[in-house]
């Protein structure tokens, strides 16, 4: 018999295409084609041994990477129904459509998005009559409904077995804010029959639990069960495999510990390092021929890795002819390393390699600024893969507009302002702007100028929005540019009002503009207007033909793709690793994303950082991942100073002594006995209450602390 789609597969790949029976886990490192095994499996099950498509399962992690193996399939399968290929949150819809009506749920159940919830929980805090300032929505999505329907489905019992009335009276009688809300939205979900995504998995996962004769019908169906990326897999969507596994008991799971990067989503490295004690008849396949990466990008990035403590250890063999070692420049300024970067891609353009043949990878959204702004001088055509260019994010936008009421105070900017925060001016206040401006020939501004003191404006946020503007504005020209952003987003009440809704991504682009304003302030000559114009140019790049461009893109979003040539900006410490991180589990998971980012490059590795100022104040230090990938590994484009690497490494031995956790209870030489109260990572201390003195002290990490 034929078998083409067994074709140029290693042995390792073969054996796992072929082990069609058992638990079976697949250990496959970057670029070793697991996604070429995964889907040569599927054709072997479905051809060669005649297994029908609908009793197969197989979960991916993004509808992109289903879409990609659904089409490989079909290039050797022709047109064929793969119903069960798919994400897992794909594959609960289609269960729920089959069985939610045992929670009695219609099949025709809504889903909710993140934004769907946000409105839901804003309508719920105006019902429950709570304002932005005692709770905000962001921190409620994580607190009230992330944290309570990750963490148990207790939950579930209560909106399938309250009714109504009963869930009325429980909102009615608590007097605790989150389960007023909780309840609340169980209440919104049960009235509009709505799932929001995290239900999708525990629905299932209940109604498989609770319901014997769904289990039996779904586990005679899915005769064999397969999970890629299982390194990012949550425990709860692992036991929904494991269910589904239990009769015919084939489950196949493939995935590389080393590249868990969605621990806060619940993965655990764990999970795939324990799959042979669950299973003590497991067997292990280990793929280890990398076909993507030069042997030196693949050295590099092994050489970091093993710097990790919790790991499944494991040697990869590159294939492909040597190249260059990755290069490293340290730049002087962020601009400078921004301006290397893309004079490192125009040489590789002018040698004909084609744009989308490069990435530029970064930890963070906010570190795209400043290469978008070198970009743009340099005139290269770039290309945001994950969210929105910097300038055009909504609140880049809201902040620029607030800059042009300082000068133009154009009609735009103040539409764009005037309820960012609200200020209770609704559609038919506006209106009677609209006309003042009109009959008058005037800016709508200048027209809320004349007529604030009327009735109409009582009630509203009106007098304090002219008042900021004109304020700030007579001042511009006497102070700093970056003073002057910080006024305006001060008394406008936008900065406070983005702190409300804790929303720290939008925080950090904020900052990172407040950067890029001071440095253009730093100039003399730079006036607001230069400023405004220069953002102006930047933005309008957005029209531009995009098929031929560089792609930008968080790690993160760059999880299972390949370039021939990558970039990995901004390796500073506080940057990447991230400031945020605490523990030295969060330490191995960063380093674990800086494996995933240099894991994508195929011929040719540019990792970068800058000194200067980072967003919280500090000085930049280069990374300690360029230190653990080692002098050796790389090629320096230019020399640190020597102090550095004594520095970073200083900076990482006090973060990982950080060996007290809050609650513990420690010994100081002098104060005696004290309970750790914080652990605050960024001033590297901890907040200590003594029980022999009266108030808090904070005690730097380095001091002589035992367990108490
Ligand atoms: N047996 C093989 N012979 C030649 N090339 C192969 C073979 N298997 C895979 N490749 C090539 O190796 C590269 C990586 O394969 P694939 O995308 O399947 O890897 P992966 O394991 O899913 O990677 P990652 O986990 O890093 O996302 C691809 O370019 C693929 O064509």
């Amino acid at each position: 018999m034929q078998q083409p789609w067994l074709n140029g597969l290693n042995p390792e790949q073969k054996l796992a295409a072929t082990t069609s029976e058992g638990h079976i886990r697949v250990l496959a490192g970057p670029g070793t084609g697991k996604t070429r095994a995964l889907t040569a499996r599927y054709c072997y099950l479905t051809e060669t041994l005649g297994v029908p498509a609908r009793n197969i399962l197989c979960v991916t992690f993004t509808n992109k990477a289903a879409n990609e193996m659904k089409q490989r399939i079909r290039a050797w399968l022709g047109d064929l129904d793969l119903g069960y290929i798919g994400t897992i949150h794909s594959f609960c819809v289609q269960f729920l459509k089959e069985e939610i009506h045992a929670l009695h749920f219609p099949k025709n159940f809504i889903i909710l998005d993140t934004e769907d919830e946000r409105a839901l929980l804003l309508k719920i805090f105006e019902d429950l009559g709570l304002t932005l300032r005692e709770a905000t929505i962001k921190q409620k999505m994580d607190e009230v409904l992330e944290a309570r329907k990750i963490s148990a489905d207790g939950y579930i019992d209560e909106i399938f077995t309250l009714d109504n009335a009963l869930l009325e009276k429980r909102i009615a009688e608590t007097d605790e804010v989150n389960e007023a809300i909780f309840l609340r939205y169980l209440y919104e979900q049960k009235k509009n029959f709505a799932c929001d995504f995290n239900d999708l998995i525990n629905f299932t996962a209940y109604i498989l639990r609770k319901f014997p004769e769904v289990l039996h019908k779904w586990q005679e169906r899915m005769q064999y069960v397969m999970v890629d990326e299982f390194q990012d897999v949550s425990a709860r969507q692992y036991f929904i495999a494991q269910m589904l596994a239990g009769k015919h008991k084939n489950l196949f799971i493939v995935g590389d510990p080393d590249q868990t990067i969605y621990t806060w989503r619940n993965a655990h490295v764990k999970l795939f390092l324990d799959f042979d004690k669950t299973y003590p008849d497991a067997q292990t396949i280990v793929l280890h021929t990398n076909y993507r990466s030069s042997p030196e990008i693949l050295k590099a990035s092994e050489a970091l890795i093993e710097k990790n403590v919790l790991r499944y250890p494991k040697t990869l063999t590159a294939i492909k002819p040597n190249g260059p070692r990755p290069l490293y420049f340290h730049a002087q300024s962020e601009k400078e390393e921004a301006d290397w970067i893309a004079e490192e891609i125009k040489k590789l353009l002018t040698s004909g390699i084609a744009p989308d043949q490069i990435a530029v990878l970064y930890r963070s959204h906010f570190l795209s600024r400043s290469l978008e702004e070198s970009f743009s001088r340099n005139a290269l055509n770039y290309k945001i893969y994950s969210g929105t260019e910097f300038y055009s994010r909504a609140e880049i936008k809201d902040c620029v507009a607030y800059l042009r009421m300082l000068t133009a105070a154009d009609d735009v900017a103040f539409l764009r302002t005037i309820n960012s925060p609200s200020r209770k001016i609704g559609k038919k206040k506006l209106q009677y702007l609209k006309e003042v401006a009109a009959q008058e020939r005037i800016s709508l501004f200048e027209a809320l100028k004349r007529t604030v003191s009327q009735d109409i404006f009582k009630g509203t946020g009106a007098r304090k929005y002219v008042y900021a503007i004109e304020t700030v504005s007579h001042e511009k020209h006497s102070h700093p540019l970056g003073t002057v952003l910080q006024k305006i987003l001060d008394l406008s009440g936008y900065e406070n009002h983005l702190r409300l809704q804790s929303d720290q991504e939008r925080l950090d682009n904020v900052a990172e503009l407040k950067r890029a304003v001071q440095q253009a302030g730093e100039d003399p000559d730079t006036t607001l207007e230069d400023f405004l114009a220069k953002v102006a140019l930047l933005t309008n790049m957005d029209g531009k033909d995009k098929r031929e461009a560089v792609k930008l893109m968080t790690i993160h979003s760059s999880k299972g793709m390949e370039f021939p040539f990558v970039f990995i900006c901004g390796l500073n410490e506080g940057v990447f690793p991230s400031r945020k991180i605490s523990t030295p589990e969060e330490m191995d998971e960063e380093r674990r994303i800086a494996y995933v980012a240099m894991t994508r490059a195929i011929n040719r590795l540019y990792l970068s950082d800058s000194e200067g100022v980072a967003n919280d104040n500090v000085f930049k230090l280069p990374s300690r991942f360029i230190f653990d990938i080692g002098r050796e590994n790389l090629n320096y484009v230019r020399e640190l100073p020597q102090s550095f690497e004594g520095r970073v490494k200083r900076l990482s031995a006090i973060q990982t002594a950080t060996a007290f956790q809050v609650g513990e209870l420690v010994s100081h030489p002098v104060f005696g006995i004290g309970r750790i109260l914080e652990v605050n990572t960024k001033s590297l201390s901890y907040k200590i209450k003594f029980e022999k003195l009266e108030t808090e002290r904070d005690i730097q990490f380095r001091a002589p602390l035992t367990h108490g």
